[in-house]
């Protein structure tokens, strides 16, 4: 579904450098005995690229539908550019892609843009103009019917951008595309990112990790972290160490023989001998103290940077180690 209304250059419902496009506090949403949104706080501030990220079921597209006004929180405030939502001077400069973007099939790409954008009073130049951003002059000609999931969703975007709103809102704008067309949807919203604030909602983590600078992560409803995507891979808890040290014997009972790391074990075989163990954020020095104590030279101690799936596993508590549905 695309919900875009008409266009205002500026004034109000325009963001400034300092407002946040999107303020919610405490937002509530049940639908009967089911509490979809619980408590939600956040702020998106203009040009972010900010993922809403969770797994099915989590609450992300209520959210979604509630900054647009689609659906009524229950309680909190909620605030899109600095309006309540649904407000239309605000909603005019919205671009949203909420579900499946809905076009007349018999109808070319363009010429369904052009029934959108006329109906706002847009001019035709407008509808070349998101092709292009989307890529998409070449297929805009053709029947909508004949295209695949990945341009449908790209003409879906288009449609979203007329009228160049300041804040876009996609929901799940990969799902069910192929890798090729995840891809490009994903390179075309780090080129949005550019001139608009984006808000995307996905249970991808790779996904968020590749085009968001900031991500909520939410599970049942409620928020479980808030902050800029580097700042949650470097999230204090248990790390991948990887240790080059000699003699081997001598190291290999230090690291087996400790309390403060675990899951000591050996790789890399004959010609590049090492250890892979999880070690807590500072416990680095602890552990180069107790194997030089032992008379082992270190030769490395490399640690790695948990993936942001790890990081979502813990704190969703969803050890399935799958899909994060
Ligand atoms: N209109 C509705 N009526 C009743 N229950 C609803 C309605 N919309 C959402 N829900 C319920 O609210 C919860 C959150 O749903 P929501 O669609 O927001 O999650 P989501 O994170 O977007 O999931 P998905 O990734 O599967 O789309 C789910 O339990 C869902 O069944």
């Amino acid at each position: 579904m695309t919900l875009r209304q008409e266009v205002a250059p500026s004034g109000p419902g325009s963001a400034d450098a300092d407002q946040a496009v999107v303020d919610l506090e405490g937002v509530t949403k049940s639908f009967g005995a089911v509490q979809a949104v619980r408590g939600v706080s956040l702020r998106v501030s203009p040009g972010q690229v900010y993922g809403v990220l969770g797994p099915n079921g989590a609450g992300k597209t209520t959210l979604l539908r509630v900054l647009v006004g689609l659906v009524r929180a229950d309680a909190g405030t909620v605030r899109v550019l600095g309006r309540p939502p649904a407000d239309p001077v605000a909603l005019r400069r919205v671009g949203a892609l909420i579900e499946s973007p809905a076009f007349v099939p018999h109808l070319s790409g363009r010429v369904n843009l052009r029934v959108l954008a006329r109906a706002r009073g847009l001019p035709d130049a407008e509808v070349v103009r998101v092709l292009g951003v989307v890529d998409m002059e070449k297929a805009a000609d053709r029947r909508v019917s004949g295209y695949s999931l990945g341009m449908r969703q790209r003409l879906g975007v288009a449609a979203a951008l007329l009228g160049d709103p300041s804040l876009l809102i996609l929901d799940e704008p990969t799902n069910g595309l192929d890798p090729d067309g995840m891809a490009a949807m994903r390179a075309l919203i780090r080129d949005l990112g550019g001139r608009a604030t984006v808000l995307l909602s996905s249970h991808m983590l790779g996904e968020i990790q590749q085009v968001c600078d900031r991500v909520v992560v939410i599970d049942k409803g409620a928020v479980v972290a808030e902050d800029s995507v580097s700042a949650l891979l470097d999230r204090a808890g248990a790390r991948n160490v990887t240790v080059w040290a000699k003699p081997m014997d001598v190291a290999e009972k230090v690291l087996q023989g400790s309390a403060l790391w675990s899951g000591a074990t050996r790789a890399g075989g004959a010609d590049d001998p090492h250890w892979r163990l999880e070690l807590d954020e500072d416990g680095v020095p602890a552990l180069v103290r107790a194997l030089v104590e032992a008379g082992v030279e270190v030769h490395e101690v490399r640690r790695e940077r948990r993936s942001l799936e790890q990081v979502f596993f813990t704190l969703t508590g969803d050890h399935t180690g799958g899909s994060g549905k």
